[in-house]
């Protein structure tokens, strides 16, 4: 594979800290960002030799600023100043730096200067040894270009100057980058990935706030990084993220999703096979919570129908939705499993795109689920038909139950800094695709959605997160996960959380005569959601009926149904 480098600048911590979760999530080399080795108190030759130690190389460093096209009369300070780097660079053994073109308000808008001005850099570098990447920045001040980037290399004609492409550069501005394919690859000396949502913002705020890793955002950046590989370009795949939430978050879990980025761009996984549905999904319970949950099902008509052969583990089964309760576990959903054609391959690739396998626990009677770890820390068990039910044994009880069908999706609550993280995950790792995506104001902040689907709908998770890290005020446990049931009678469901009558007014207003349940409707059909109270402030049921071929989730009521729950729980907590 592709050598694979990555930004300090893209991790969080001391820059010790970050070149430790370069390696271990397996990354070959590193880009020393300037700011991240003026802060550090290790000399140059230290941080040369622990990143020796720790089996990494600097590929890179950068970034060099206001170089190129500078008034002849700073010109010298610009040599001074670039002289000093190249000595920097000896000392930490590296022999690429990026220059990034010129913002500087007295930049001269003058392609030759600057390729003179270039040339006469890259002389020196080459003295040592060493070259310069030229990277055009979406807001040079006359260079924003990657074509513009490419003349003014060509023109200054030196072999110790060639580009450096930034997908998010070139991307922010076209996506017609195919002509990339064409550069000579032997000029292009360095390649950075970034991916980014789509937004309609200043695109120096974009950048420096809103990267993302490859295949989290909106960008092309597998077609990019297929033209750039096509020029015979050779050097690595380097990630420059600048972003505010992977900043402060854990500099390991960041530097493995990163990595899982790109491996995921890179086309040679084990293709995803077809999944077939959920099979079953796994509460953990405990004693104050496993009654109320049972009572839940009871009242929703499930059945106890099984009874593990050697663990606190009950089977409840109605229509195809499979619900475990397992009491040796905290309340929250702790697994669900998915039927696979090849569960191998699906565990194959999941463990090629780093995800943790789980050690088996099960006992050699039992069946063998293939099961990973996603970094929410929900199992994910991978299984072919029924044979996972020869660990239960029949209670008598029979699933009779007519209201519930199956399991329509699973709500996978995360904390706020997982969201990119863990779509990234579920999607590449399941081969799953986008689905809705909502952002609302919620009782206690700002919620973010994304449901990831598979081809055929039968596999739907949502995730959701509070878009900010959580105050005091907010309540202190997170938001709860749930599982969503499905329907063909909403009617039929009872006993489950009053909805406000403002509610109701309001979707008379709107010219929508319903009285009892959540409302929704896309250009396919409609949609109704009833919900039961959160049981132990983890986890709650949802029922929906889906008429005519909606495919959404309703994720526009989830204000109303939390400030519902919530009401709830707090009228039963006064005794009312
Ligand atoms: O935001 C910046 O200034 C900046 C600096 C160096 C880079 O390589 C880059 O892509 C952006
Ligand atoms: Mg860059």
């Amino acid at each position: 594979m592709t050598r694979t480098s990555i930004a300090t600048v893209c991790l969080s911590g001391t820059l010790e800290d970050r070149l430790e979760a370069a390696a271990a999530a397996g990354f070959d080399a590193v880009e020393i960002f300037e700011n991240d080795l003026i802060a550090s108190s290790d000399s140059p030759e230290d941080i040369r030799r622990r990143v020796a130690d720790l089996g990494l190389t600097i590929d890179l460093y950068q970034p060099f600023r206001d170089a190129e096209a500078a008034p002849p009369p700073r010109f010298a300070a610009v040599e001074r100043r670039f002289r000093a780097k190249l000595d920097l660079m000896a000392r930490l053994g590296t022999d690429t730096i990026l220059v990034c073109s010129s913002v500087a308000p007295d930049t001269v808008d003058d392609d030759a200067l600057a390729a003179d001005q270039l040339r006469h850099l890259a002389t020196l570098a080459a003295e040592r040894g060493m070259r310069i990447a030229y990277e055009a920045l979406a807001w040079g001040r006359h260079v924003s270009t990657w074509e513009h980037s490419w003349e003014i290399v060509r023109r200054a004609d030196h072999p110790a100057l060639g580009l450096c492409l930034d997908s998010f550069h070139v991307l922010a501005h076209t996506e017609a980058y195919g002509e990339i394919a064409a550069l000579p690859g032997d000029r292009v000396f360095f390649l950075q990935l970034a991916d980014a949502p789509r937004l309609d913002m200043d695109v120096l705020q974009w950048s420096r706030h809103h990267r993302l890793f490859p295949l989290q955002g909106r960008l092309d950046l597998a077609g990019f990084t297929r033209a750039v590989l096509a020029t015979g370009y050779a050097g690595p795949l380097s990630l420059e993220v600048f972003n505010d939430v992977f900043r402060q978050a854990d500099p390991h879990r960041t530097a493995v999703d990163a990595r899982r980025s790109l491996i995921a761009l890179a086309a040679d996984l084990t293709p995803a096979p077809h999944l077939g549905g959920i099979a079953f999904a796994e509460l953990g319970v405990e004693p104050g919570t496993g009654p109320q949950l049972e009572a839940h099902l009871r009242t929703l008509g499930f059945a106890h129908t099984g009874q593990h052969r050697s663990k606190p583990v009950q089977l409840w089964e109605q229509g195809r939705a499979r619900i475990l309760l397992n009491a040796g576990a905290p309340t929250a959903i702790r697994a669900f499993a998915l039927e696979s054609d090849d569960p191998t391959a699906s565990a194959r690739r999941a463990s090629e795109l780093l995800a943790q396998p789980l050690p088996r626990r099960r006992r050699e009677s039992e069946a063998d689920l293939t099961a990973v770890t996603a970094p929410d820390g929900t199992e994910v068990f991978f299984c072919k038909g029924p044979a996972w039910r020869g660990d239960f044994l029949p209670t008598g009880e029979n699933a009779a139950g007519r209201l519930i069908k199956e399991i329509d999706h699973l709500g996978l609550a995360q904390p706020f800094d997982r969201y990119d993280e863990a779509a990234l995950f579920y999607r590449s790792v399941l081969g799953m695709t986008d689905d809705e995506a909502g952002e609302f104001a919620a009782p206690f902040g700002l919620m973010r959605t994304l449901a990831i689907r598979n081809e055929d709908r039968s596999v739907r998770l949502s995730l959701s997160v509070p878009l900010l890290r959580r105050g005091d005020w907010a309540p202190a446990v997170p938001h709860p996960q749930h599982i969503t049931l499905l329907t063909s009678d909403i009617t039929a469901i009872e006993h489950t959380v009053p909805i406000p009558a403002n509610y109701f007014d309001d979707l008379a207003a709107r010219g929508v005569r319903e009285t009892t349940a959540l409302y929704d409707e896309d250009g396919h059909g409609s949609y109704r959601q009833l919900f039961t109270p959160v049981v132990g402030r983890r986890v709650f049921f949802e029922v929906v009926q889906r008429v005519g071929g909606y495919r959404g989730y309703g994720f526009a009521n989830d204000p109303v149904r939390m400030a519902a729950q919530r009401h709830e729980r707090m009228a039963s907590a006064s005794g009312g």
